[in-house]
């Protein structure tokens, strides 16, 4: 086969969509200390110019004897340059991705372009891991890719190239350095990928510290609705309760028994199926909560909340394993609050709160519950969260103005006594 491309005999390399915090923060810090070159593919000039001349970046391990390491054998291309993208890709033996669940069909195309050259030049087989919460990611950007493939290359993209499924596990909270490159994250790290996705032993490049598991839904479920779940009911009640932060959230007992008691709800939940170990389980718990407790971590409620009408839809962290509880006849009550809680998350900028206040405003909680969640009004859940909806519309809404969280600029003041006002009767 023509091969202009070096595929072997040096170090692995692997191309990344998407430097932002778990990209820079874990993904590129693993894949650069398991030996490989790492490609970070950015929207941002000036990101790619940096990554460009320096190579490399620190980040920053925030925990009991904070450390600082060294990330090297990095380079960087624009994401507009879909050339440049696609020759890293026929050279790579992995590509992975961070950039948002919502934001894979966008990087598709050029994913596809590099397939296409890749199979031009060698038939070394290729994985493409997406490291993004949600449930099955690779497996929805393989949807993506295979749309922008030829017909007549399906056969042999199946060959060559995998996507298998993961769990990705590290809090990194979006935080201003003086070194824009520079990242903090929590010490704490777990990856899961799905090993029956890999195309043959030894065809993948080792990554220090992954989990190579026989089935992933067990761990993807088991994170997403436990940590995920209980991240976005801190945010929410955090928000609610005027904390700025997750741990200003947690040092509120009120609100640590409340976010627990969620968490215990989707743990029933997640041990009766996939006949987890109970007591495994509370530790597991346990131990997450002590994460976003981290003092050492200042992760805003903004960033834990963002983006609610994903956080809200059906196969997310709130209504998929409200769903499966109330499915095995279990109690749902604090996944419901936590529900209701998220209905009223509105910080500024976040563009997913606006369009919800807004549905909520003019089509009403119904309509809502029904289109977003695909909860059918005539299912007993639905009646229950508009009505735990309503009773909050009805607290928060009395709330004095001053208990608000910093970022209800008085405009947005006026969209929340908006609630109640407009919110379907
Ligand atoms: N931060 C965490 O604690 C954490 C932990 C585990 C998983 N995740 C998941 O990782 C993903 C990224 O989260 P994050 O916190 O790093 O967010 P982030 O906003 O810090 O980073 C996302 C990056 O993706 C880039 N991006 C978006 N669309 C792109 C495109 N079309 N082409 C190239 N780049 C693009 C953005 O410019 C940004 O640099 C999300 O799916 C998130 O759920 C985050
Ligand atoms: O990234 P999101 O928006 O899906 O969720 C926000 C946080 O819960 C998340 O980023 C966690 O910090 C992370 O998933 C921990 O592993």
């Amino acid at each position: 086969m023509n091969t202009p491309f070096e595929i072997k005999e040096r170090r692995p390399r692997a191309v990344h969509f998407g430097p932002g915090n778990i990209g820079r923060g874990f993904i590129g810090l693993r894949l650069s200390r398991s030996g490989y070159d790492v490609c970070f593919v950015s929207r941002n000039e000036k990101q790619v110019a940096m990554l460009k001349s320096r190579g490399g970046y620190p980040v920053y391990i925030a925990g009991g004897d904070p450390e600082m390491l060294e990330v090297d054998n990095i380079s960087a291309v624009h994401a507009r340059n879909t050339d440049a993208v696609a020759r890293r890709i026929v050279e790579a033996a992995l590509v992975t991705t961070a950039v948002g669940a919502s934001n894979l069909k966008d990087i598709a195309a050029t994913i596809a372009r590099g397939i296409v050259l890749r199979m031009q030049h060698t038939d070394e087989p290729l994985h493409i891991i997406a490291c993004e919460n949600a449930v099955g990611a690779s497996t929805k950007l393989k949807k993506w890719v295979f749309k922008h493939l030829p017909a007549d290359l399906h056969d042999q993209a199946h060959r060559q190239i995998a996507f298998p499924d993961s769990a990705i596990d590290r809090i990194v909270p979006t935080k201003k350095h003086d070194d824009p490159l520079a990242v903090t994250v929590e010490p704490y790290y777990e990856w899961a990928i799905d090993r029956s996705a890999i195309i043959m032993e030894g065809s993948l490049p080792e990554i220090e510290g992954a989990l190579y598991v026989d089935s992933l839904l067990p761990f993807i479920e088991r994170k997403l609705f436990t940590v995920n779940t209980g991240h976005a009911a801190a945010a929410y009640f955090g928000y609610l309760a005027g904390h700025k932060t997750i741990q200003q959230t947690m040092a509120d007992p009120a609100l640590l028994r409340r976010v627990r008691l969620v968490m215990q709800e989707t743990g029933k939940m997640l041990a009766k199926k996939h006949n987890l170990d109970e007591t495994n389980h509370q530790k597991y718990i346990h131990k997450i909560l002590e994460r976003f407790a981290n003092p050492q971590l200042i992760d805003e409620v903004v960033r834990v909340g963002r983006s609610p009408i994903r956080k809200l839809s059906p196969g997310d962290r709130l209504i998929k394993p409200l769903m499966l509880a109330y499915d095995m006849g279990m109690e749902t009550t604090d996944l419901i609050s936590a529900i209701a809680a998220a209905m009223l998350f509105d910080p500024k900028l976040d563009q997913e709160a606006s369009r919800l206040q807004a549905d909520l405003r003019q089509q009403g909680v119904q309509h809502v519950i029904r289109t977003y969640f695909e909860i059918p009004s005539t299912h007993p859940l639905h009646q229950k969260i508009a009505a735990r909806y309503r009773e909050y519309v009805q607290k928060y809404r009395l709330a004095k103005v001053d208990a608000l969280p910093s970022s209800f600029a008085a405009g947005q003041v006026a969209t929340v006594s908006g609630f109640s006002k407009n919110a379907e009767a």
